[in-house]
C-alpha cells in the first residue's frame, strides 16, 4: 500500500514541529514537505501532498487553506481563529471542489474534546457557567479556539434548553475584570510561564459547582488526533468542525 503523502504548514513551529515528527512515526504516512513562513505554497503541490496539516497562526491560515482547497489538496486545521465568518468562506471555497476534506479541529487532545463534550452535555442542568483557559505566555490570541468553540457548544445547549442568560449582578467594571463573553458566556485568559494548554469549565447552580478540567501538560498529548484527523479527513469531503466527528463517539450517550 503507498503511503499517505502529508506536508506540515507552520513546520518550525511549537506544533508544527511536534506534528512533524508525529507523521514521520506513523505506519502509512510520509512526510514529504515542511513549510513555514519563507517557503512558497507551490512547495506542498510540487511535493505531490495529498493532506497538509496546517499549525501557522490566524493571520495567515486562511490564505493557506485557500491554496489546498483550490489544489485538491485535503486540510487538517489546528491554527485557532475560526470565526463563524471565516468557516462560511471555507465552506464556499468547498462547494467548488466537492471532494476536498477539510478539519478544523479546536482542540486535538482527546480529553480536551470529552471535556468539551462533557461540558456541553452538562450546560444545561446549570444557572451558571464560566470559562477559565490557561496557557503559556506565547499565544498569540485570546481566548483561546478551544474556549471559544466550547463557549459556542454551551450556548447552543443552554438555548436548545431556553436557559435565560447567566446571571450577573455586575455593573460597574471598567478594567474589564468579568473577562470576556462570547456567545453571552464569560471567558477568562490566564498567560502563565509554565503551563502548556488548560482548561475550566465552571458550572454552578443552588447549592453546588460542577469543575471540569482538562490539561495538556506537554504537545505531544495533541499528536493521536492529529494523525487520525490525516487519516481520517480524505473520506470525509466538506467541511468538519471539531475531531469528535471523528471519534465514533456512543451517540446515545
Ligand atoms: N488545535 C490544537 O490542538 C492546537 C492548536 N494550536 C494552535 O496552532 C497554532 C500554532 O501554535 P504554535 O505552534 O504554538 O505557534 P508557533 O508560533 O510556535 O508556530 C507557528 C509557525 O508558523 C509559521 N508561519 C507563520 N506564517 C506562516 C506562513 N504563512 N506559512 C507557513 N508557516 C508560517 C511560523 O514561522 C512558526 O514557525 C496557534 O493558532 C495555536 O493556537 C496549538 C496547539 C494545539
Ligand atoms: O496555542 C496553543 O498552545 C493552543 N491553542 C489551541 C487553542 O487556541 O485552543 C489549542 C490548545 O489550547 C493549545
Amino acid at each position: 500500500m503507498t503511503a499517505l503523502r502529508v506536508a506540515v504548514t507552520g513546520a518550525k513551529g511549537r506544533m508544527g514541529a511536534e506534528a512533524c515528527r508525529a507523521v514521520e512515526a506513523a505506519e502509512g504516512l510520509e512526510l514529504v514537505a515542511r513549510v513555514d513562513q519563507d517557503d512558497a505554497l507551490e512547495t506542498l503541490t510540487e511535493a505531490g501532498t495529498e493532506v497538509v496539516v496546517d499549525f501557522t497562526h490566524p493571520g495567515v491560515v486562511m490564505g493557506n487553506l485557500e491554496f489546498c482547497v483550490r489544489n485538491g489538496i485535503h486540510a487538517v486545521v489546528g491554527t485557532s481563529g475560526f470565526t463563524p465568518d471565516r468557516l462560511d468562506t471555507i465552506r464556499g471555497w468547498l462547494a467548488d471542489a466537492p471532494s476536498v476534506g477539510v478539519l478544523i479541529a479546536p482542540n486535538f487532545g482527546i480529553g480536551a474534546v470529552l471535556m468539551m463534550q462533557f461540558a456541553a452535555k452538562a450546560a444545561r442542568y446549570y444557572e451558571s457557567v464560566e470559562i477559565v483557559e490557561l496557557h503559556h505566555p506565547n499565544k498569540v490570541d485570546a481566548p483561546s479556539g478551544t474556549a471559544r468553540r466550547t463557549a459556542e457548544m454551551i450556548a447552543e445547549a443552554r438555548s436548545a434548553a431556553d436557559l435565560p442568560a447567566v446571571p450577573d449582578a455586575t455593573t460597574d467594571d471598567p478594567d474589564g475584570a468579568r473577562g470576556a463573553r462570547v456567545d453571552g458566556i464569560p471567558v477568562h485568559a490566564v498567560r502563565l510561564r509554565g503551563l502548556v494548554a488548560h482548561q475550566e469549565v465552571l458550572l454552578g447552580d443552588a447549592g453546588e459547582m460542577l469543575t471540569i478540567r482538562h490539561d495538556s501538560f506537554d504537545r505531544t498529548s495533541f499528536m493521536p488526533g492529529v494523525v487520525l484527523g490525516v487519516r481520517r479527513v480524505g473520506g470525509a469531503p466538506g467541511l468538519t468542525l471539531g475531531l469528535e466527528h471523528f471519534l465514533d463517539l456512543d451517540p446515545r450517550t
